[in-house]
């Protein structure tokens, strides 16, 4: 059985905590965030709280800043000005890895990795690497049972069970970015970032792929970029609107889609229905 939601209540250490965990209903909070790049304030004293198990999408023109919004939140990018408190720890200027542990991490593109591993054998490999033992992932691996059978979790979640043995490198791309949530997923994040999960796939696939994220545990909150006005409407409980680096405003989709300058603005005159 997967075990997925329980095994994650686990502190930075690594230590299990539960039943001990205070668990607060506001999982991260920006207070103020800003980024420069020269005299361009892409990022502008954004302020915004995302809660346990969200299932928030951040949305904007291009140029908006929900990259760069994103980036800063992973470590990726430095803030210029501003707090980010997660978990009620301030991780402002803590690096990427750091994040990480903390239970904030976001997903990244596969295409360069080990196209010769098997799906199942990269996602132990991630396993590995987060508990601090990438360098045991060559041995025998009946010896290590513990970390395939929680790959073979993380693929069933994410609807890869039937790949598992299959070649990184022969998977169809909508595929890989499945097993990119999965890598995401590996680290057990309390938060998941995820910036256009479903890029490049075709329109007929990518109600698919957000059906998977849509049906990860609860105790992952999910924080998505979309352009796709109709994945955003069906899958977000909430909405964050950027707006030339500010929140220009945040709402429930049918709050979203009411408001007339929102609808004037982003969604065009016709809103969505
Ligand atoms: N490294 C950088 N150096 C300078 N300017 C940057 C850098 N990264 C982003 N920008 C600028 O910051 C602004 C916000 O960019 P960002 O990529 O965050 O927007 P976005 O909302 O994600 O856009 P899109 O929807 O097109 O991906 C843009 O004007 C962009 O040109």
């Amino acid at each position: 059985m997967c075990v997925l939601g329980a095994e994650r209540n686990h502190g930075p250490d690594g230590a299990a905590c539960r039943g001990t965990r205070h668990v607060s209903p506001t999982l991260l909070e920006t207070k103020r965030l800003s980024k420069c790049f020269g005299v361009l304030r892409a990022v502008d004293d954004v302020s915004i709280t995302i809660p346990e198990g969200a299932r928030y999408a951040l949305i904007g023109p291009n140029g908006a800043g929900k990259t760069t919004l994103v980036s800063m939140l992973s470590g990726a990018l430095s803030s210029t000005s501003g707090d980010i408190t997660f978990a009620g720890v301030d991780l402002t200027s803590a690096p990427m890895h750091i994040r990480v542990r903390h239970g904030l991490a976001r997903t990244y593109q596969i295409t360069s990795l080990f196209p010769r591993l098997t799906v199942r054998e990269q996602v132990a490999l991630a396993v590995f690497e987060r508990d601090g033992m990438g360098w045991k992932w060559l041995a025998p691996r009946n010896r290590m049972t513990a970390q395939y059978e929680e790959a073979s979790c993380l693929l069933d979640l994410v609807k890869l069970g039937a790949d598992a043995d299959l070649p990184v490198g022969g998977l169809p791309y909508g595929k890989q970015r499945l097993l990119e949530i999965a890598l995401g997923l590996a680290a057990r994040p309390r938060l998941l970032l995820l910036d256009e999960p479903a890029a490049g796939i075709p329109s007929t696939q990518s109600a698919e792929l957000f059906e998977v994220i849509d049906a990860l545990p609860a105790s992952t909150a999910i924080l998505f970029i979309e352009h796709d006005m109709d994945l955003v409407f069906r899958f977000a409980k909430k909405i964050i609107v950027l707006m030339n680096g500010q929140v220009f405003m945040e709402g429930t989709p049918s709050e979203i889609a009411g408001n007339a300058s929102v609808r004037q603005i982003y969604l065009g005159e016709g809103g969505h229905d």
